[in-house]
C-alpha cells in the first residue's frame, strides 16, 4: 500500500531549473491591451508608445543667464584697462521675443530662459558689466572678452527634431514625466495593469479580521502577493480563501482564469493529503507546465496554462510563496506590459557572513545589502526558512547560493537578485 502511495505520480517529479521554467512560461507570455492615460497618472506605468521629439529641443536660442546679449566680436581687444561700451536697445523678460536685431555696438539686456535676439552670438552675466546712463539711454560696460556662444544654449542642444526618446516597455518616472510634458504629450498610451486574481487555498486560513483560533493561522500570504503584485506594475484581485477541497478550487480557478488575465494560488501544491492544487494542476481542468524547480525555497512552484492564460500555484509557506512569484509571477506581469528585462536585476557583490547550510538546489536567500567603502557586501537576513515569514521584511534582495556540497564563506563573491 505504501509503495503504490509512493509511486504516485504527485511524488514523481520533474525538477526544472529556475532559468529554463521562465523560458518555457515566457512562450505563454503577449504583451496585453493598451490604454490612453493622463500624463499625470503615467507615472509607474509602462510605456506602450515610441516618443520622437517633435519639435527640437529647446526650439528658440535661449539665454543661460540674467545680462547682456552681445555680439562677441564687439568685445575683441578690450580689457580691464580697455571697457567697451555698447548701448542697450531692448529688455527682454523670458517669454517675450524681441523684434530688434542686435547690431555692432549695440546689447540688449536679457532674461535667463529668454529668446536670444537676432544679431547676438553671446550673453554675458550682469556681475561682469557696469551700467551707465548717458543721454541716449543706457550703456554697458565690458571688460573682458566673451566668445561666440557663452551663455546661449543653441537650438536642438537636447534633441533634434524627429530623434527617438522613449521606446515601448520603459517604465515612467520622473525624468519621462519630464519628456512627455516639455513635448506637449498630455495623454500616453500605456500597457494596461494585468489583473492577476489572488486566492490562497487551506482549512487552517483564519480571515486577517478574525480572532485566532487554536491550529489556525491567518491568511498572510494573499496580501503578501498583492502587494507584490502592485510591485511588478500589476494590479490584484483578491478573492476569498478556499478551504482544502479540490472541486471548489477546480470551480474558482476555472472563474478566475475566465474573469482575470492571470491567476495566483497559494498552498496545496506539496505531496500532503490535502494538497489540492497539486492535484489540481494533474488533472485535466489545465495543462500542466512544471510541479517542481530546483531552488529553494519554492521547490513545489507549480505552474499551469489553460486558454492561453496561466495560473501560478506557489507554496504556502510564506517564504516560498514569496519567491515563486518574484521569479515567475512578477516576470509574467512585467512582460505583459513589454518590458524587455523582466526579470529581476542582478548584481554581484560579496558575500558578509558564512552561510553554511547546502542543497543540491539553488537556493535564494533572503538578504540585505550594504555599500561598505564602494563595495557590494549582501548579508544573509537571519533565518530562512521556507516556512519562516519574518525575514522577508528585512531583505532587499535574495543571495543566490548555487548548488554544491559546501555552503559559502564570508567574503566570496555572491550573486544577487535585486528586490528593491
Ligand atoms: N513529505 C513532504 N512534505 C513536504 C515537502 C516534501 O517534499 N515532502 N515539501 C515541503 C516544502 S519544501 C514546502 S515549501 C511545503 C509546501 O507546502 P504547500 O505548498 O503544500 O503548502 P501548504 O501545505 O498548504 O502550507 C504550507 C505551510 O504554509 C502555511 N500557509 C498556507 N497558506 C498560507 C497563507 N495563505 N498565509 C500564511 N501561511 C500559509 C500553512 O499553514 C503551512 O504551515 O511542503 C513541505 N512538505
Ligand atoms: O518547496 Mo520548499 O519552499 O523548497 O522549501
Ligand atoms: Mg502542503
Amino acid at each position: 500500500m505504501a509503495d503504490d502511495i509512493h509511486n504516485n505520480s504527485k511524488f514523481k517529479r520533474k525538477a526544472l531549473q529556475v532559468n529554463v521554467a521562465q523560458s518555457m512560461i515566457s512562450q505563454y507570455i503577449s504583451v496585453g491591451e493598451t490604454e490612453m492615460v493622463t500624463l499625470q497618472e503615467s507615472h509607474g506605468r509602462t510605456l506602450a508608445q515610441e516618443i520622437s521629439a517633435p519639435h527640437p529641443y529647446p526650439h528658440f536660442r535661449r539665454s543661460g543667464m540674467d545680462g547682456y546679449a552681445i555680439r562677441s566680436a564687439d568685445t575683441e581687444g578690450c580689457s580691464n584697462d580697455q571697457s567697451i561700451w555698447l548701448q542697450v536697445i531692448d529688455e527682454i523678460p523670458c517669454g517675450t521675443v524681441s523684434d530688434k536685431t542686435i547690431i555692432p555696438g549695440t546689447a540688449a539686456r536679457i532674461m535667463t530662459g529668454a529668446q536670444v535676439p537676432e544679431g547676438a552670438d553671446a550673453v554675458v552675466m550682469f556681475e561682469m558689466t557696469e551700467i551707465r546712463e548717458d543721454e541716449g539711454g543706457s550703456v554697458v560696460g565690458l571688460k573682458r572678452y566673451i566668445e561666440i556662444g557663452k551663455n546661449l544654449t543653441p537650438i536642438g542642444l537636447e534633441l533634434q527634431a524627429g530623434e527617438l526618446i522613449l521606446s515601448p516597455g520603459i517604465t515612467i518616472s520622473a525624468g519621462e514625466i519630464s519628456v512627455l510634458a516639455t513635448f506637449g504629450i498630455h495623454h500616453v498610451a500605456v500597457y494596461r495593469r494585468p489583473r492577476v486574481a489572488i486566492f490562497s487555498t487551506g482549512s487552517e486560513l483564519l480571515s486577517v479580521d478574525e480572532p485566532l483560533q487554536p491550529g489556525k493561522i491567518r491568511n498572510s500570504n494573499t496580501y503578501m502577493l498583492a502587494s507584490q503584485v502592485i510591485e511588478a506594475g500589476g494590479e490584484p484581485v483578491i478573492l476569498d480563501a478556499i478551504m482544502d477541497d479540490l472541486s471548489l478550487a477546480r470551480e474558482k480557478v476555472e472563474e478566475a482564469l475566465h474573469a482575470y488575465d492571470m491567476v495566483v494560488t497559494s498552498g496545496g501544491v506539496s505531496v500532503g493529503d490535502f494538497d489540492i492544487m497539486g492535484d489540481l494542476v494533474r488533472g485535466d481542468s489545465v495543462e500542466m507546465l512544471y510541479n517542481k524547480i530546483a531552488m529553494r525555497p519554492g521547490s513545489v512552484t507549480t505552474a499551469a496554462v489553460k486558454d492561453g492564460k496561466l495560473l501560478f500555484a506557489l507554496s504556502g509557506n510564506p517564504g516560498a510563496c514569496f519567491v515563486g512569484c518574484e521569479l515567475f509571477v512578477r516576470p509574467s506581469i512585467r512582460g505583459m506590459m513589454g518590458d524587455q528585462k523582466p526579470y529581476l536585476t542582478e548584481w554581484s557583490g560579496i558575500l558578509g557572513a558564512d552561510y553554511s547550510k547546502v542543497n543540491n538546489f539553488t537556493r535564494y536567500v533572503r538578504g540585505k545589502t550594504e555599500i561598505r567603502e564602494g563595495v557590494v557586501y549582501a548579508m544573509p537576513s537571519g533565518i530562512d526558512e521556507s516556512g519562516v515569514m519574518i525575514t522577508i521584511k528585512d531583505s532587499d534582495c535574495l543571495i543566490v547560493v548555487p548548488p554544491g556540497q559546501q555552503g559559502m564563506k564570508s567574503g566570496d563573491k555572491v550573486q544577487m537578485l535585486m528586490l528593491r
